[in-house]
This record gives C-alpha cells, sequence and structure tokens, in this order.
C-alpha cells in the first residue's frame, strides 16, 4: 500500500487522473466564435463554457497550419511571420463541424480545427505534469512499497518503457528489476528512454572512490541529499545508479528525499523561508578538474526553489507548480555580489529549515542500493545522496536530459495527431 501523506497544498493526481482530463481534448466540443474586430480578433467558446480564447487574427494568420505555411514533415514555421500585413484581416470566415475556415484578406486561406482550438486552451505543457501533477510522496515510516518495474519489460515492450517513464512522472524514482549486472545493460537501459546526457564527466558513468575525476563523489565520504548540476543552466532531468558491487567494506547507503514535498511542509510552515529560496540567487560550481576549468551556471538565476508559472489564456487562471529543486550545499558558490548583510543572513536561516526538512526522518527515505535493481529518479525534483563507506563501491549510471525524457513521456502516452495539435 502506498502511503500518501497530504499536505496543506499537496494536490495528488495520478496518471489516470490526467489522462482522464486529456480525454477533453479529443472530446467534440460544439465552438462559438465571435469575431471582434475592436481586439482584431476572434473569441473562440465551447459551449460547454470551459474554453474562451482571445486570438488575433496576426496569430491566427502566423499559425496557419498548411504546407505553405509549415514545413509539411517538420511542422516548422516556413512563413515570414514578419511579412504578415500589420492589416491582417479574415475576409470571410465559416464556422464548420471540424472548425474554422479563414479566407484572408492577403487571399490565403487557412483551416484550424477543433482540436487545435481545444489544445490552446487545454495545452499538453508537459511541465505541467511531469514534475507537479503526479507527485505522490512515500512516508519513509510506513511500509515502503517503491515504485519498480522489471528489466525484460522495459527493454522489450512500449508498454514497460511507459510505466518505466509514468512511474518517474508520478513518484520522481523507480527500480528496476533483473538487471544484469553489468555496465553494458545498464547503459542499455538508459538508451532506451533517450541518449545519455554528455557532461564532464563523460557520457556513461562508472566510477569507483579513486579520484579519477575531481569530485566527492568519486570519494568514499558521504553526500548529504543533494541535487546533481547545480552547476548547469540545464541540470540533467534523470540520473541513474546501478550499485554493481561493493566489495570488502560497510556503508554507502543510498537516500532519496521528495524536494517538492519538502517546499510544500516549508511554505506550509514559514511562507517567508519558501519566500527567500524562490528569491534569492545561489548556484553551483564544478572546479575540480584542473582541464576544465570551473563550470557555473552563466545565467546565475537559479534558485533552490523554482516556479514555473503557467496560465494557458487570459481564461484561465495562473497555475504555480514546482519546476526544480536545486540544493547542494557542498558544491554552492559561496557567493555575495549585489545582496545586503541582511539578505545573505535572511537566505541562510532560511536553508537552515531546508536543510532540517531534507534530513528530517519524516523526509529523508534511506536505503541500500543492490546489484541488478538501478534506481533512477528524476533530479529536478529529488534529492539524494549516500553515506560514506569502506572497500570497494562500483557505481554506474548516467545522465538524460528533462527534456528528451518528458518527450519520451509524451510519445509514449499521447497520440502523435494530438501532439501535432499543441504545436
Ligand atoms: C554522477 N557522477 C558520479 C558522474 C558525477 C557526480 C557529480 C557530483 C556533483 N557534485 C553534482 O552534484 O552534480
Ligand atoms: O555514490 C553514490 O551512491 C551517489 C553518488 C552521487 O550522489 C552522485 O554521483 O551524484
Amino acid at each position: 500500500m502506498i502511503h500518501e501523506s497530504s499536505s496543506p497544498t499537496q494536490k495528488i493526481s495520478s496518471t489516470k487522473e490526467y489522462f482522464d482530463s486529456l480525454k477533453w481534448l479529443s472530446s467534440t466540443v460544439e465552438l462559438k466564435i465571435e469575431d471582434r474586430p475592436e481586439v482584431q480578433g476572434y473569441v473562440v467558446r465551447d459551449k460547454g463554457q470551459n474554453m474562451a480564447l482571445e486570438l488575433p487574427y496576426l496569430y491566427l494568420r502566423d499559425s496557419c497550419l498548411c504546407d505553405s505555411c509549415r514545413h509539411p514533415v517538420t511542422k516548422q514555421r516556413l512563413l515570414d511571420t514578419f511579412s504578415i500585413p500589420s492589416d491582417i484581416r479574415p475576409r470571410s470566415w465559416q464556422l464548420l463541424p471540424d472548425g474554422l475556415a479563414l479566407r484572408w484578406n492577403d487571399d490565403h486561406t487557412s483551416h484550424y480545427s477543433r482540436e487545435w482550438f481545444q489544445a490552446r486552451h487545454k495545452s499538453l505543457d508537459a511541465s505541467k505534469i511531469w514534475p507537479q501533477r503526479f507527485r505522490r510522496w512515500y512516508d519513509p515510516g510506513t511500509n515502503l512499497n517503491p515504485p519498480s518495474v522489471a528489466y525484460n519489460s522495459v527493454m522489450t515492450t512500449e508498454d514497460g518503457l511507459r510505466d518505466y517513464l509514468n512511474l518517474i512522472a508520478e513518484y520522481g524514482f523507480c527500480f528496476v528489476d533483473s538487471c544484469p549486472v553489468n555496465p553494458e545493460a545498464t547503459q542499455r537501459l538508459l538508451e532506451r528512454i533517450a541518449f545519455i546526457r554528455l557532461t564532464h564527466y563523460g557520457g556513461f558513468f562508472d566510477f569507483t572512490s579513486d579520484l579519477s575525476l575531481k569530485d566527492t563523489a568519486y570519494t568514499d565520504i558521504a553526500l548529504d541529499p543533494h541535487n546533481d548540476n547545480t552547476y548547469f543552466s540545464d541540470p540533467a532531468g534523470l540520473q541513474m545508479l546501478h550499485l554493481l558491487s561493493h566489495v570488502d567494506g560497510r556503508g554507502g547507503l543510498s537516500t532519496l528525499v521528495d524536494g517538492f514535498k519538502v517546499a510544500d511542509v516549508l511554505r506550509h510552515q514559514s511562507e517567508l523561508d519558501f519566500e527567500t529560496l524562490i528569491n534569492t540567487t545561489v548556484c553551483g560550481h564544478a572546479s575540480g578538474n584542473s582541464d576544465i576549468g570551473s563550470i557555473m551556471p552563466v545565467s546565475r538565476t537559479e534558485a533552490v526553489i523554482n516556479l514555473v508559472e503557467l496560465g494557458q489564456h487570459s481564461s484561465q487562471e495562473k497555475s504555480t507548480y514546482y519546476n526544480r529543486i536545486r540544493w547542494n550545499n557542498s558544491d554552492r558558490v559561496a557567493w555575495s555580489a549585489n545582496k545586503t548583510s541582511d539578505e545573505i543572513q535572511r537566505w541562510y536561516a532560511a536553508a537552515k529549515v531546508f536543510n532540517s526538512l531534507v534530513n528530517d526522518p519524516r523526509f529523508l527515505w534511506q536505503f541500500q542500493l543492490q546489484p541488478g535493481r538501478p534506481l533512477i529518479f528524476d533530479n529536478w525534483r529529488m534529492l539524494h545522496g549516500r553515506t560514506s563507506f569502506t572497500g570497494g563501491r562500483r557505481m554506474a549510471g548516467g545522465y538524460i536530459n528533462m527534456d528528451d525524457a518528458v518527450a519520451k513521456w509524451k510519445q509514449l502516452n499521447l497520440d502523435h495527431a494530438q501532439i501535432l495539435q499543441s504545436l
């Protein structure tokens, strides 16, 4: 039984609930269209009053999907947006059972399907659903039942791969059972999702505590719960860790924390601390490898808690979702530029509370990775770490870009025509 602890602001939803909500996208809604020359556009509603889109003529002309305006195969825009006359407007329009036909005053004709309008309203924007909507939280105190799938199922069936990605989206992590205990099978498992992200650590990684690369991951010391890649503008979306062996030694327990759950608890506990970790920028660095120099996010605009605001159209209230958590106190740069002493001390106070929650037994799950049972987790949400260890410990794994993981998730869960309607 999965223990779903509810937090004050936590909206538990599920894969099924999400796909049920998508059914509206392909349902046959009856459109109502009002031509509003005073706003140089149309208001498009459905009879069920779910949708009220304000679409300027310019936007509609620019969004024409015919083969001369969009490449028929790549769906890239061929139309020169900025050659559209500023007085573009329809010469005539006709509401058809399957959508809207427009004849423009530049003599072009366009057709917008009913589903196209519906996709404007309920976006398939995966950033709304991947990290946030499927959130679940395990209470380490209860009889834990972590999500897992079978290696052969993932490797040989689309259903298996779909289940794997859905579980990662829903819970933030997933194990794979009966994976051959070797780097080759581990690499194949990663590449079943998408190509492996190349970094200064290489692509597929197979590492031990030999400081072969100059990062404490390549030692035997403890690593507090953290997100990887706080030194990249675009941190890896997924990370896999497969313990291949641990000989002549002890320790090396793994830890996992749901950063969204901790952020929820912090928000409920102290709005001030929550806001501080959203608004005060910090970043990480990776500087140990002299041949690479010091890597830091060039934008320097990241904070520990990063939100994304999604409101598709004025007719919809804006929704705020967690985009990602970036927490790595070991890699953090000692910044102070353009911050007052009060701001810096305020951040430390908030970070102290966040850190205590991260290490709180209510949220920190400690377990032993097993050879043959690789773990993959959403590095934008889950914090991971390990206890110190002795002996020879060999770990394999790799990173996958978030955009590539989510694209595969969409390909497996949504029909292609539906995805094309949302471009
Ligand atoms: C996973 N692998 C061992 C290849 C690299 C580990 C990178 C660790 C780094 N301090 C970070 O937090 O990103
Ligand atoms: O060695 C481990 O168990 C985890 C290492 C780690 O945290 C990392 O590579 O980011």
